[in-house]
């Protein structure tokens, strides 16, 4: 068995790339990892802008300001001000190149056509400088970035219509098991409903993954062996959940040999997760996930995210990880690697109740895992722990 640490290693090595890229509509873009770095055309902001209402000034030496013109935001005015002269102005107006302070309305008193400034104004003060937040030229967000809200904001405002990203992969979900019945049948003695398809369609779908198929299949080797090959053959990505353990009737492992897939790794010392399966055939990776449905989450979250990323060529592929104080005592069962369902709170983190591998309730409250090395026994409040933070919580 090997350890959390080189598991996560080898499907980051092994995980393909893709090589495709799509030119896309910025606003059709949420969630594509950007393939080349996006340069801005424009200096932002174009012009010199007023940052308040109030008035534009050719500062000189007094506090007596005579008024003379009047600018609006979306003018394309550009009046000349001479010393001690002012122009009414309002927030996002550009400011004319012979004014070099705006005071606010609320600083000065109005008399007629003069204003007298309350207090003194510095030199350049409410002007944004044209380009103070990005130049025209200059990169303004990098290739291998997964383009959330806020960057398609910054994007819109420097113009940009189209991004080069990175196509996203296709993926079968293959569930198995005999006791598994869909919802909205009535459940027979020794049955359950089969949610983990519908888990991780949904998380997948909630990342920006909607290329998604699953199929669910008995406890047979013939038809496990014809799923997989034909999953594989038409997908980038598969994962399979259940199947993976050591019982007479968990053919997953047999499958993936027989159909010629290469295993990169089986079992990995860590609870929940322990059979779990990577392996590859061609460029299509493939994951034996275990079926226990909160085991299959937290390995989704650890392993496969990190595996997507890759795939869309991202710069950063796993999610990210923080070191917070433990805000209640907490014994560790058994000396595997812990991956467990937290929630931080404040400055800290608290081990949620439930953790058993087929509990998924307690993921609703979670957003974090907490990660404990091997043998790390009893865990006292206030000592630090590494906290994986999982996405949209
Ligand atoms: N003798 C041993 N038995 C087991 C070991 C072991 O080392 N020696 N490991 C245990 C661990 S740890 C895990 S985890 C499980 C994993 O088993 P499988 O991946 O083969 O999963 P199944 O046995 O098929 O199912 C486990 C559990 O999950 C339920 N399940 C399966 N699929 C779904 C689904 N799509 N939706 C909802 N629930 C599902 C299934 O009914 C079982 O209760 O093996 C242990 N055994
Ligand atoms: O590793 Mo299993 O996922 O503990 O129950």
């Amino acid at each position: 068995m090997i350890d959390t640490a080189t598991a996560l290693e080898l499907v980051t090595i092994h995980g393909s790339t893709s090589t495709i890229e799509q030119e896309m509509e910025l606003e059709n873009a949420l969630d594509y990892v950007l393939a080349k770095d996006v340069t801005s055309e424009i200096d932002m902001p174009p012009f010199r802008q007023s940052a308040m209402d109030g008035y534009a000034l050719h500062l000189n030496d007094g506090v007596t300001y005579s008024l003379v013109e009047e600018i609006k935001a979306g003018d394309d005015t550009n009046p000349t001000l001479q010393k001690g002269q002012a122009a009414r102005i309002f927030t996002g107006a550009p400011v004319p190149n012979t004014a070099n302070a705006v005071v606010m309305q609320e600083k000065v008193r109005v008399n007629g056509e003069e204003i007298i400034l309350k207090e003194p104004v510095d030199q350049g003060a409410n002007i944004r400088p044209q380009g103070e937040q990005i130049r025209a030229g200059a990169i303004a967000i990098t290739k291998g970035t997964t383009l959330k809200g806020t960057h398609i904001g910054f994007l819109a405002s420097l113009g940009v219509t189209k991004v080069s990203v990175c196509t996203k992969p296709s993926i079968s979900i293959v569930v198995t098991g005999n006791e598994l019945v869909d919802s909205g049948e009535k459940l027979a003695y020794g049955q359950i409903y089969q949610s983990n398809g519908y888990m991780l369609t949904a998380v997948l779908k909630e990342l920006g993954y909607a290329n998604t198929s699953v199929v669910t299949i008995k406890d047979n080797f013939q038809h496990t062996k014809t799923v997989l090959k034909s999953s594989l053959a038409s997908h980038d990505i598969v994962l399979v959940t259940g199947g993976i353990s050591v019982g007479d009737y968990d053919f997953v492992g047999k499958a993936f040999a027989e159909i010629g897939v290469k295993e990169i790794f089986y079992k990995v010392k860590q609870k929940p997760g322990k059979p779990l399966y990577y392996g590859k055939k061609g460029d299509t990776s493939i994951f034996g996930l275990p079926g226990n449905p909160a085991a299959a989450l937290s390995c989704f979250y650890v392993y496969v995210y990190p595996l997507l990323k890759k795939w869309e060529g991202a710069e950063q592929v796993s999610l990210p990880r923080i070191s917070l104080p433990l805000l209640a005592d907490y014994t560790v069962k058994g000396t595997r690697a812990q991956f467990l369902k937290a929630r931080i709170q404040g400055a800290g983190v608290t081990i949620l109740g439930g953790q058993s591998s087929a509990m998924v309730k307690a993921f609703g409250d979670a957003n974090a895992l907490v990660y404990l090395p091997q043998n790390s026994a009893e865990i006292k409040k206030g000592q630090m722990v590494e906290a994986i933070l999982l996405p949209f919580k």
